[in-house]
């Protein structure tokens, strides 16, 4: 085909925006009615459309075919169908697409004789019909119809328009494709020139006659119509723009085999090339129908080459195939419906082809060229103002100074975590160190294992070198604010060290360097957990040099004396190391030239308590103890080390045992007593075993939960909370002397130790706060009762003594105390007690009748008065009042609270 139009100046441009959608092409099915020669012959008409999509096979003869009976297609045509009605329902779409700039083609497929011939020209007379009528209708666009006609007549191309037979040579064009060089192109004008040149086309159309056809076409023919179209109103303006497209109405040679046709001779040879052709339509149709991948083979063929962009190019496509329903081309209509069922695969990609002179292209690219700059100045969308860009500057400095601000506040708690967690870890291997290079004592070994194992300990842990006085950080802030550093602490109140030793005074006085060490430090920066101090001194005498100086001249005020109610009874032969031993350490053993001072706080109550009673091992290795509120940090090797001690009968001293039974032992060997105040149960003893006891007792009866749990309970079922309590005390005082006087018939009941009863008075005069011991020694008590009855079995194993042994116990108790009278009173003493207390003076063993009476009646307070009086003389029982509990780490008064003390004596006087 030629230039349309011929005009060289035109360039065809697929404009954006214009680009075409995929679509598969239209498969029609044209069913013809049975001929007269059909008829004539009886042939059968086995083919019916049974609905606008299916043509069936009706033969019920060859039911047993493997071939479907069945096709459906986009719409189908029975024989009494006219062509209008194809052309209608069916190519009219397709083919008018060419006056909006799209090209299209109509084909007729189908064997000879079938009705491709009588289908296509309808449906162009129809087409071109409506074009006209198009463009009629459309006055404001001037039209351009050009009618260009072929045949394919054995692979050669004929201009059907040109009476010059001789073949026209197919030129690829890399704008248009494939074109027919020198084709004639007639512009259309009106109806009856579209007449006069189909008449021309079907004069110069090879037409021959076969069995089948009279008026066989034995050649391809396709008609072209190219349309233009533009606005009158920029005809002639550089702006002008053109619709260009083609709508191509092409007519197959019969697809028939040859020797259907009874061919020979010419026909043969046609035959061949027609179906040479025809194959390769039907494998680039097949092809195409499985997708674009690999070769098509349109060059096969000069009818596919021409036919390129109507088969899966820009073009839409509707295929007529026409079928005959004879029985006897059963056959062939099914090669053709086969055929139409890859065709109707295929897809094709059409697009609105515009039309552009030279400087309207120009323009338009230079247009184009324009925006493309500009998006390239721009990426993003476009600010509105300068302002806004100011606005976002400063908003995003605000958030990078924020950030900033966030990074320096996380950066400096990182490094105060890491400063931290240096220390500790510095302070563990030193401690490490430390205790490998010392010659530690065995049993301070053994608190040093345990405090190693819990970590913690040794974590928080500081030591003091005396020899060269230096305190190492230390982290307390209880030692810092505390009632107990007050009590103990104070430089200015000495009472606490008037009583103590010059080693203990020296100890008090490195607390008070330690504490005033800490002050210099901020809360903050101290773990609350456990603290710990330590000193080791290579030799006594070198402690006592290196800390008398720090004693503050306390060293000569250490024998002190007591007033219990008005007597001096206090002993000038105080050994304080030996107190200070039983303050500190909780045993008596002998350290001739080593001593170990420590006040280390465990980590918390909670959490000692909690550590120390729910694991059986560490108890068995001097686990902590403590209580939950108000724990003033009562040192820890302190509670480690008496809360493992009870008396051995047999050793007659004091030894570590198992702190089930610590309180159960808490009794005075008398040999012990009698040996001097060495082998004394000491205070820490006494409080020690209480909480044991608290332990034992609660963690009976309780059938879940940990120990440190039940305990904990316990406390706040006996409403213990010792701070809570002194807000409101007003009810304590009577129960205090209820609680009271069942204690002292209990402990008459149970045979308890003297000793313990002193202790427990002494310490315990009626303070709200002292309402948990109290508690505690009951339940302790009513447990031991009942376990003496024999309705308590659940301890068999355990190491509380039976009544037997608790009533030998105390009788070799007042055998010792009775001893000590003689070396602890002297003579006149001795006497008026004696008479105090109806002994005859000529009657034998006077002092052992004292001593039996002591603590025998349980209803008269003034005789457990004076009883726990002498023994605490005997015993040298050194009461401070709070500031001993308070060094007992026992004092969970409040301010309040210990204005609030009633005593047991029951006058709401002290009762020593
Ligand atoms: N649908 C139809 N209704 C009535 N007559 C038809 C129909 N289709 C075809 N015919 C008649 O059948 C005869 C053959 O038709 P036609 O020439 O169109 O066949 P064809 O497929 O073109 O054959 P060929 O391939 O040999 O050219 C014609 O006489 C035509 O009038």
């Amino acid at each position: 085909m030629g230039a349309i139009g011929g005009e060289e100046l035109m360039k065809w441009e697929k404009m954006q925006g214009a680009s075409g959608r995929e679509e598969k092409i239209l498969v029609l099915v044209r069913l013809r009615p049975l001929n007269e020669k059909e008829i004539a012959s009886n042939e059968v008409a086995d083919w019916e459309c049974i609905n606008d999509t299916t043509v069936l096979y009706r033969n019920t003869l060859r039911e047993g075919s493997t071939f479907p009976n069945a096709y459906s297609f986009d719409r189908v045509f029975r024989g009494d169908c006219s062509t209008r009605e194809v052309y209608e329902e069916g190519a009219k779409e397709i083919a008018l697409s060419v006056v909006n700039g799209i090209n299209s083609s109509i084909f007729a497929y189908g064997q000879t004789s079938s009705g491709k011939t009588y289908t296509m020209n309808g449906v162009t007379e129809y087409t071109v019909a409506e074009i006209f009528d198009y463009i009629h209708r459309h006055e404001e666009r001037a039209f351009v119809v050009k009618f260009s006609a072929i045949e394919i007549y054995n692979e050669a191309v004929r201009d059907l328009l040109s009476t010059d037979n001789t073949p026209l040579r197919l030129l690829d064009d890399p704008e248009r494709g494939t074109i027919v060089e020198k084709l004639t192109e007639e512009i259309l004008r009106d109806w009856s020139h579209l007449k006069e040149l189909l008449s021309i086309c079907e004069a110069q159309r090879q037409i021959g006659e076969t069995l089948l056809n009279e008026k066989s076409s034995r050649s391809h023919q396709i008609i072209r119509l190219g349309i233009e179209s533009s606005a009158r109103e920029f005809l002639g303006k550089d702006k002008s723009t053109t619709l260009a497209a083609s709508v191509s109405f092409v007519d197959l040679a019969g697809s028939e085999r040859a020797s259907q046709a009874l061919s020979a001779g010419t026909r043969l040879k046609e035959g061949c090339h027609i179906n040479r052709s025809l194959l390769t339509l039907s494998t680039v149709i097949r092809k195409l129908s499985k997708g674009r991948q690999g070769h098509i083979n349109y060059r096969d063929s000069k009818l596919t080459r021409i036919l390129q962009p109507s088969l899966g190019g820009n073009a839409r496509t509707a295929i007529i195939c026409t079928l005959s329903p004879a029985r006897s081309h059963v056959e062939q209509t099914r090669n053709t419906l086969l055929f139409a069922c890859c065709a109707k695969e295929v897809t094709t990609k059409a697009q609105v082809n515009v039309v552009m002179s030279d400087k309207a292209l120009v323009k338009h690219l230079q247009k184009e060229l324009a925006r493309l700059e500009s998006e390239l100045r721009t990426p993003g969308p476009p600010p509105s103002s300068a302002c806004d860009y100011v606005a976002l500057l400063r908003k995003k400095d605000l958030q990078i100074e924020k950030m900033d601000k966030e990074i320096r506040e996380l950066t400096k708690q990182r490094d105060l975590a890491q400063s931290r967690v240096k220390d500790l870890l510095q302070m563990v291997g030193d401690e490490r160190n430390s205790n490998q290079k010392k010659d530690v004592h065995p049993k301070l070994q053994a608190t040093n294992e345990w405090e190693d194992e819990e970590g913690s300990l040794s974590e928080s842990s500081n030591v003091v070198d005396p020899s060269s006085n230096r305190v190492r950080r230390y982290n307390n802030p209880r030692y810092d604010d505390g009632d107990s550093e007050s009590n103990l602490e104070d430089p200015e109140d000495d009472t606490n060290d008037h009583y103590l030793s010059d080693d203990a005074s020296s100890q008090l006085s490195i607390r008070k360097k330690f504490v005033q060490s800490n002050s210099s430090h901020s809360q903050d920066d101290y773990c609350k957990e456990v603290q710990c101090i330590e000193m080791e001194e290579s030799s006594r005498h070198k402690s006592s040099e290196s800390l008398a100086s720090a004693s503050d001249g306390n060293e000569g005020r250490s024998a002190g004396n007591i007033d219990v109610n008005g007597q001096e009874v206090m002993s000038n032969s105080i050994n304080r190391d030996r107190e200070l031993d039983l303050m500190q350490n909780g045993f008596t053993s002998d350290v001739p030239n080593y001593r170990s001072f420590s006040l280390t706080k465990s980590r918390s109550c909670r959490a000692n308590l909690m550590t120390g009673l729910s694991s059986p091992d560490k108890t068995n290795r001097t686990p902590p103890s403590g209580f939950e509120k108000g724990f003033p940090g009562r040192p820890e090797n302190f509670g480690q080390k008496i809360s493992h001690l009870s008396f051995d009968s047999k050793n007659t001293r004091l030894s570590r045992n198992d702190s089930q039974s610590s309180f159960g032992s808490v009794s005075v060997d008398a040999q012990g007593i009698s040996n001097g105040d060495e082998d004394v149960t000491s205070l820490q003893t006494f409080v020690t075993g209480l909480k044991e006891m608290a332990k034992l007792v609660h963690g009976q009866g309780q059938g879940t939960g940990s120990i440190a749990e039940k305990y904990e309970k316990n406390m706040k079922d006996i409403g213990v909370d010792p701070i809570m309590e002194t807000e409101d005390s007003s009810h304590w005082p009577l129960e205090f002397e209820r609680l009271q006087r069942m204690i002292l018939e209990l402990w008459q009941t149970c045979h308890v130790s003297l000793v313990h009863r002193t202790y427990f008075v002494l310490l315990f005069k009626g303070e709200p706060s002292d309402s948990i011991y109290m508690e505690v020694e009951l339940r302790r008590l009513s447990f031991l009762k009942e376990t003496y009855s024999g309705g308590n079995h659940a301890l068999e194993d355990s190491r509380t003594p039976t009544l037997a042994e608790s009533m030998k116990a105390l009788r070799r108790e007042r055998e010792v105390l009775s001893k000590k009278m003689q070396k602890r009173f002297s003579e006149e003493e001795r006497k008026r007690l004696f008479q105090e207390w109806g002994i005859a003076l000529d009657s034998k063993r006077r002092r052992r009748q004292l001593a039996d009476r002591l603590w025998n009646d349980t209803k008269d307070m003034n005789h457990i008065k004076k009883s726990a009086t002498i023994v605490a003389q005997l015993i040298r029982f050194v009461d401070q009042g709070r500031a001993l509990k308070e060094m007992s780490g026992l004092s969970f008064t409040s301010p309040l609270a210990k204005r609030r003390s009633f005593g047991w004596k029951n006058s709401r006087a002290p009762l020593l």
